[in-house]
């Protein structure tokens, strides 16, 4: 698990650490070290290609480039630090590059790059150290012209951006237009939230984090509810499968799904659900799906509904509920459509009365009235809402109230505008913040789907899902992402793992299919094969 702080956290922290005895120098020179022994053993070059060249700004950011180069410098490579400003050289970290015979160019002496360019030829290495944290935008021209000057040349070796590419604003995702793209970005200590958020997302290239070994009690770092997913975190959270296990141990999903004009959602969301490892999958759709479905599906069992027209009608809701003995997740929206019928058929789901019999079908009626709704919502299975579930539930008066505590709803941004009256474009301008007041506010495990695809849990805590790729802009990827949400929901994860299990597993397939496939090519029913990939890397 990467942490995910904003600046002022991280400076706070420093401070903190600084107070407790771990000085800023010993920070930046833990930095430097941690950037040398990444590039050294993960950037493989031949002995003789061992050529780095550090972009160096005047602030801390610089200075952790100049400690880097040192590190780089003992371990046998040839260094070369191109300098923002006259280099002081009785200062330490110029003193101790000096001291291996580094090559010092300051950019004032270096009027058309042409030492750099010979430079950015040869280095296996581009440091970006440039700016980090402390930028104020917009670039001062120098600056630019350096940054944009590198970003255009295109350097043929790796450029490692130092805690963020210089250029960046850590806080707001802003980015100035000459900031030269990082191969990868190694984020001293935690991940700042600008590098979560568009433009800057785009420049990060593969993210890592560099531990400073901080004390672990530092008052800022135990209020930090932000995360950015990874392997470690995700892997550490995955159901165990035990040798003796059963198909029982592992759960079954009910999935109330699919109509005749959205078929296919049904499908893709229950495969999806066994893909990770559910017990037993059972399909409650349309009576007509099944002639379609069961040849392609015959790992499911069915629970074949009552329809109108080929959408779940309201009566189905009585035979769903008849059904639930054995069922550890219920998923429920999936292709259902958004005629009236279904929409009865959820507040029956909700309240266990049939809107024919109940004077207040939602729920609003006598204290005794309120106690069974509570009851009955009580003795329902975990749900996961999705798609037309969450639009069909966001027409129901005082909603948030009709769902039972441990929910998983997987909006996109526009049934989030749906669901919070909030139009797409505040949603997408504030992701983070807007998942997280509202799973707090609803009280239920949200994750909001699409380009870092945030999930947030009502106590607080925020995992961002570190993907954003065009091959999951696709139809149908949703449905697999709640049917994976159930599956794990299903095996007895807790709403919030098994939101960051789903959506991080779900990104990665989307990931492996471009790698496989042009993007544009790629369908949601790709991603079901590559899932079992994905969860062979844990
Ligand atoms: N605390 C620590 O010891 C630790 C810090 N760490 C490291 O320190 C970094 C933060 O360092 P920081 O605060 O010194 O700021 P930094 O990003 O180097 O930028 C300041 C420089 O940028 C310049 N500048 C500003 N705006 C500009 C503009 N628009 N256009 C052009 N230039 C502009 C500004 O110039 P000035 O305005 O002062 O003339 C100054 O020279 C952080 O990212 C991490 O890498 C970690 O290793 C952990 C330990
Ligand atoms: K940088």
């Amino acid at each position: 698990m990467m942490k995910l702080v904003t600046v002022a956290e991280m400076r706070a922290m420093e401070a903190e650490a600084n107070a407790r005895g771990v000085s800023y120098e010993t920070m930046m020179e833990r930095a430097g070290l941690g950037v040398a022994r990444f590039v050294n053993e993960n950037l493989y070059v031949g002995e003789d290609e061992k050529i780095a060249v550090g972009l160096v700004g005047s602030g801390n950011n610089g200075g952790d480039a100049l400690v880097t180069l040192a590190a780089l410098a003992r371990m046998g490579w040839t260094v070369r630090a191109y300098l923002t400003s006259a280099p002081d050289r009785s200062h330490p970290l110029i003193k101790r590059l000096l001291d291996f015979d580094a090559e010092l160019v300051e950019m004032a002496q270096d009027a058309e790059f042409s030492r750099l360019d010979g430079w950015l030829e040869s280095a296996a290495v581009i440091l970006d150290g440039v700016l980090g944290t402390g930028i104020h935008l917009p670039l001062r021209p120098e600056t630019a012209r350096l940054l944009g000057h590198v970003a255009e040349f295109d350097p043929p070796g790796t450029v490692v951006a130092v805690d963020c590419p210089s250029g960046v604003d850590c806080e707001s995702g802003e980015m100035a237009e000459e900031t030269i793209p990082a191969d990868v970005t190694l984020c001293m200590d935690a991940v700042k939230v600008g590098l979560m958020r568009f433009p800057a997302y785009a420049a990060i290239g593969d993210l890592q984090v560099i531990d400073l070994e901080l004390p672990e009690d530092l008052p800022t770092e135990q209020g930090l509810r932000r995360s950015v997913a990874d392997y470690d975190m995700v892997g550490e959270r995955l159901p165990v499968r035990a040798l003796d296990a059963h198909k029982g141990s592992f759960g079954t999903v009910m999935a109330a799904v699919g109509s005749i004009p959205y078929t296919g959602a049904a499908y893709l969301a229950g495969m999806a659900a066994y893909r990770v490892g559910a017990g037993l999958v059972r399909m409650a759709v349309p009576g007509p799906l099944h002639a379609a479905l069961a040849g392609k599906f015959p790992e499911a069992t069915w629970l074949l509904l009552p329809h109108e027209m080929g959408v779940i009608a309201a009566a189905g809701a009585e035979l769903l509920l008849k059904n639930l003995d054995r069922v550890t997740a219920l998923l429920v929206g999936p292709g259902l459509g958004l005629e009236e019928t279904t929409g009865e058929f959820l507040a029956h789901l909700l309240t266990g009365k049939s809107s024919k019999t109940a004077r207040h079908p939602l729920g609003f009626g006598s204290a005794a009235q309120n106690h069974e709704t509570a009851e009955h919502l009580a003795a329902l299975p975990p749900l996961v809402m999705d798609a037309d579930g969450l639009r069909l539930l966001a027409k129901m008066e005082n909603w948030p109230a009709r769902l039972p505590e441990g929910c998983i709803l997987t909006p996109h941004a526009g049934e989030m505008a749906a669901l919070t009256g909030l139009s797409v474009e505040e949603i997408q301008a504030e992701r983070m913040a807007v998942a997280e007041k509202y799973a707090r506010e609803w009280g239920q495990v949200v994750i909001l789907k699409g380009a870092l695809t945030v999930v947030a849990a009502p106590d607080g805590r925020v995992t961002v899902i570190p993907i954003a790729t065009p091959a999951l802009a696709r139809a149908g990827t949703g449905d697999v992402l709640a049917g994976a949400a159930a599956g794990f929901r299903a095996q007895g994860l807790e709403a919030f793992d098994a939101a960051v299990c789903a959506a991080f597993i779900h990104g990665e397939a989307g990931l492996a299919a471009s790698r496989t496939s042009a993007e544009a090519s790629v369908v949601a029913g790709d991603l079901l094969p590559l899932i079992p990939a994905v969860m062979s890397l844990f």
